[in-house]
């Protein structure tokens, strides 16, 4: 059973032309002119590009006390149907340890999921058991350990677990990723402002200062030269951190920033809205920012700075969001995006010009597929690559609302935004899994776990790097020392 997509420009991240697909089975066997299949897909006047991939999602996490609402089911439909084939979610491990949890997620994504999916693994503490269970988790398939610099008392780890772990990364060829904001000052500002009696969501923004974020990012990268490793932030949304990364990449340091669909289009005033549902349900960390910070993210991707655009997508509902009602601190953190974030980035980045159709697939997609080694199987429209692709309808447009989204959560925090760019077909490893006007229904269990194998490349180059410049100690022969003390 074959496929062919005609008619259409593809758009990759490097060019644009005009040319079929022909897709055999799960991926693409041929590219070119003129090419015939069983089932003809038709991209006049549309864009063919590789599916999206977002690289950071919460599905039913369990966190602060409740869980994600947002399931597996419809999460990855909801995804499917903004043009995302794959997630990539994070493995938080209990007290049973990393391999208890990512058996626990693995059962629910291989039954539940529509699109692909893929694993990061948490690493919340440090022992003799992180350090062994490690090498297990990268043999199941998972090159990236995410740390927490922030969750004091829940998630958070220190700077020497981290350092360790960063080391055990190094060794293990795996990236190690970072959710950078300092969190000893985060919960000494959350009890000054509960103890001033400013209890409501906006005393989440001003517990988080852009600083905050500034200067964990910058001893994140510090601690990760130091053990020999590149590093991932998570969720970049200000100009300290933006310059910290930048300003490493100059020093030649292998970093990566991925600002968030919310955070380069939702500002800080949504904290100060009246109603206190409203402002509870965008409260997230990082908080939302003010302009010159979505400035400097939207520089970051055009000039390269930053390379990937995620969601974050951990979904609470009002009444979960409501545990807060008094104490900010105790407001679920997270917010929805994962069936927005091409619509919106395309709608407020290509339409505006401050990103070519091509940065676009680079950052939702490409970019990303090659930071977590699963390049050219994901994130690229070439023979043999899997046949996740979107074809991407230009003058298709909605306005987004909760009343018509496939995510099951009861609010949008971007409720009312215009969009111009939307899925005309989504296929994912061949399958036509989305249409537009069509509104199909999930397909739980087909979607499968993508492994990706350790790094080899960067791992070596800074292994070998540090070799030649490791701290040695100096041969002195008996004349050049000290005589009789
Ligand atoms: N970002 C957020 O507020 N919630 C999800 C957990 C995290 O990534 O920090
Ligand atoms: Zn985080
Ligand atoms: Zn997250």
């Amino acid at each position: 059973m074959s496929t062919v997509i005609k008619n259409g420009t593809i758009v990759a991240a490097d060019r644009s032309y005009e040319a079929d697909i022909l897709i055999e089975g799960e991926t693409i066997a041929a590219i070119g002119v003129d090419l015939k299949g069983d089932t003809v897909v038709d991209a006049e006047g549309a864009y063919v590009m590789p599916g999206g991939i977002d690289p950071h999602t919460h599905l039913e996490m369990p966190f602060m006390g409740t869980t994600a609402a947002e399931t597996w089911e419809s999460g990855t439909a909801a995804a499917l149907s903004g043009g995302t084939t794959l997630v990539v979610d994070f493995v938080i491990p209990g007290e049973a340890g990393m391999l208890a949890a990512l058996d626990d997620w693995e059962a629910k994504a291989s039954r539940q999921a529509s699109s692909d999916y893929s694993f990061h693994m948490c690493v919340t503490g440090w022992s003799k058991n992180h350090f062994d269970e490690m090498e297990k988790v990268v043999g199941k398939g998972i090159n990236t350990f995410k740390h927490f610099m922030a969750y004091k008392g829940a998630l958070m780890v220190n700077d020497d677990e981290m350092f360790a772990s960063f080391q055990r990364c190094a060794s293990l060829g795996a990236l190690p990723l970072v959710h950078a904001e300092n969190g000893d000052i985060v919960a000494a500002l959350q009890q000054k402002y509960l103890s001033e009696g400013l209890t409501g969501p906006e005393g989440h923004a001003y517990s988080r200062p852009p600083e905050v974020e500034g200067e964990a990012t910058n001893r994140a990268i510090m601690i990760a030269d130091a053990a020999g490793t590149p590093v991932y932030i998570v969720h970049t949304s200000t100009e300290q951190a933006h310059e910290a990364i930048r300003r490493a990449r100059q020093k030649g340091m292998r970093v990566y920033g991925e600002p968030l669909i919310q955070h380069l289009t939702l500002d800080e005033s949504e904290y100060f809205n009246q109603d206190w549902d409203y402002a509870a349900r965008r409260v997230m960390s990082p908080p939302f920012r003010n302009k010159a910070h979505q400035d400097s993210l939207w520089a970051g991707l055009s000039a390269g700075s930053l390379q990937v655009v995620a969601t974050d997508h951990c979904a609470f509902t009002t009444d979960q969001k409501r545990t807060g009602l008094n104490d900010f601190t105790r407001i679920p953190n997270g917010t929805g995006g994962l069936e927005d974030r091409m619509p919106v980035l395309w709608t407020r980045g290509v339409e505006t010009g401050r990103l070519t159709p091509n940065e676009f697939v680079a950052v939702t997609s490409t970019n990303i597929a090659q930071i977590l080694n699963i390049y050219p199987q994901k994130g690229a429209i070439l023979p043999g690559s899997d046949a996740d692709l979107v074809v991407w309808d230009p003058k298709l447009g909605k306005t987004i609302a909760a009343a018509t989204q496939k995510s099951i959560i009861d609010y949008n925090v971007f409720e009312g935004v215009e969009v111009r760019g939307l899925p005309r077909y989504t296929l994912s490893r061949g399958e036509l899994v989305w249409q537009h006007g069509k509104n199909d229904a999930p397909r739980p269990g087909r979607g499968k776990h993508v492994a990706r194998k350790p790094f080899a490349a960067a791992s070596k180059a800074l292994s070998v790097w540090k070799e030649i410049t490791a701290p040695r100690a100096v041969t002195r022969s008996a004349q050049h020392m000290p005589i009789g003390v």
